[in-house]
């Protein structure tokens, strides 16, 4: 973690802004962005619908213009390329889609050799490429497989070989996992993270599932309406128990569907606040004259730091009493509605 933090970043965003027209005058996608992507890490980008993940991936890759800021990428700024300049930097990004996207009638191996065909390689120069890339996604023995004889992980895997066919070295995966089921995401996931390890390729991952950032992101960005509202190293932000990714990445099981509004949320573990544990937080509250029940609790090493939270029951009429007790403590609580 260390490592990677401190690597200097492959991509730079800086004051990035970018306005789309519209008949009612200009909506703003993209609002003041500057974020770093360190060289050999895995960043996520996550945010609701409609947050500005898919216009921050265009505006990367040059296919879309921002209306202001730059993209640099290893000291060379996108967006100020064209013509053959830009279609050269481009190349530098591969991409995986939610969906692989492969051609029916071609065979594994032959979707893989597809861009390289593109780029006008040789056959033999293909055939020894397509061969290391089929055992580096681990799909050697279903090379002359057809989409339709592969399974959903086994398609993404093509994908991905596919991506990074001509050597690009940054993979962009927008929504890599969302159409697979939990399995077969963990195998997708660990894949990325082993080719991160044996090609020391950046990885750049859009998701919206916080399970995704916990299992393999080194950093991750949270966009809200078109600006960074939290952006840092996973054990970072999972410490900051006031912040939302802390709340993300940590979850809880869902509150009893019917309930009469007694229930607050604190962090738990190795917080920027110090450190909580569930004995610490009852007895506070008890010797506050507040008792309290566990509801749930979790706890786990999230980007090697011990983080959780925890769900209390409270007498709904002792519930502000209980907040303030929390409060006193730094605790940063959360009546759960
Ligand atoms: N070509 C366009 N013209 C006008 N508005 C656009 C255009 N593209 C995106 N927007 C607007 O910009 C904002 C950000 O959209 P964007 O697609 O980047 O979000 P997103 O986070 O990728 O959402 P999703 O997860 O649903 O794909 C939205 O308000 C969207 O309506």
């Amino acid at each position: 973690m260390q490592l990677v933090t401190e690597t200097p970043p492959l991509l730079r965003l800086s004051g990035l802004r970018k306005e789309f027209p519209s008949a009612r005058g200009p909506v703003v996608a993209l609002e003041d962005i500057t974020l770093s992507i360190a060289r050999g890490s895995i960043h996520g980008i996550v945010g609701r619908s409609g947050a500005g993940k898919s216009t921050l991936i265009r505006c990367l890759t040059g296919l879309e213009q921002p209306t202001s800021g730059t993209v640099d990428l290893d000291g060379t700024n996108i967006p100020a390329l064209t013509g053959d300049e830009l279609r050269a930097v481009r190349r530098r990004f591969g991409m995986v889609f939610q969906h692989a996207n492969l051609l029916d009638s071609r065979s594994a191996a032959d979707n893989i050799g597809l861009p390289l065909e593109i780029a006008g390689w040789s056959a033999a120069e293909r055939r020894a490429r397509v061969a290391e890339l089929l055992d580096l996604v681990g799909l050697t023995d279903r090379a002359d497989n057809h989409p339709g004889q592969l399974s959903g992980g086994q398609q993404q895997r093509v994908g991905i070989a596919r991506a990074l066919a001509t050597r690009p070295d940054i993979l962009l995966c927008d929504e890599p996992t969302s159409a697979l089921d939990a399995g077969t995401t963990r195998q997708i996931l660990g894949l990325l993270r082993d080719l991160r390890e044996r090609l020391g390729i950046t990885v750049v991952i859009i998701t919206h599932e916080p399970s995704v950032v916990r299992e393999v992101c080194d950093t991750v960005t949270l966009l809200a309406d078109g600006r960074v509202l939290e952006s840092g190293a996973i054990g970072d932000v999972v410490a900051d128990a006031a912040g939302q990714l802390h709340r993300d990445l940590v979850p809880l099981p869902p509150l009893p569907l019917e309930h009469d509004g007694g229930y607050i949320e604190v962090a738990l573990g190795d917080t920027r606040s110090g450190t909580t544990s569930v004995d610490a937080v009852l007895a506070l509250l008890r010797e506050g004259g507040v008792p309290a029940e566990v509801a749930a609790a979790t706890l786990e090493t999230i980007g090697g730091r011990r983080v959780g939270r925890i769900q209390l029951e409270v007498d709904p009429a002792r519930t502000g009493d209980a907040v303030r007790l929390l409060e006193a403590a730094h605790l940063a609580p959360e009546v759960a509605a």
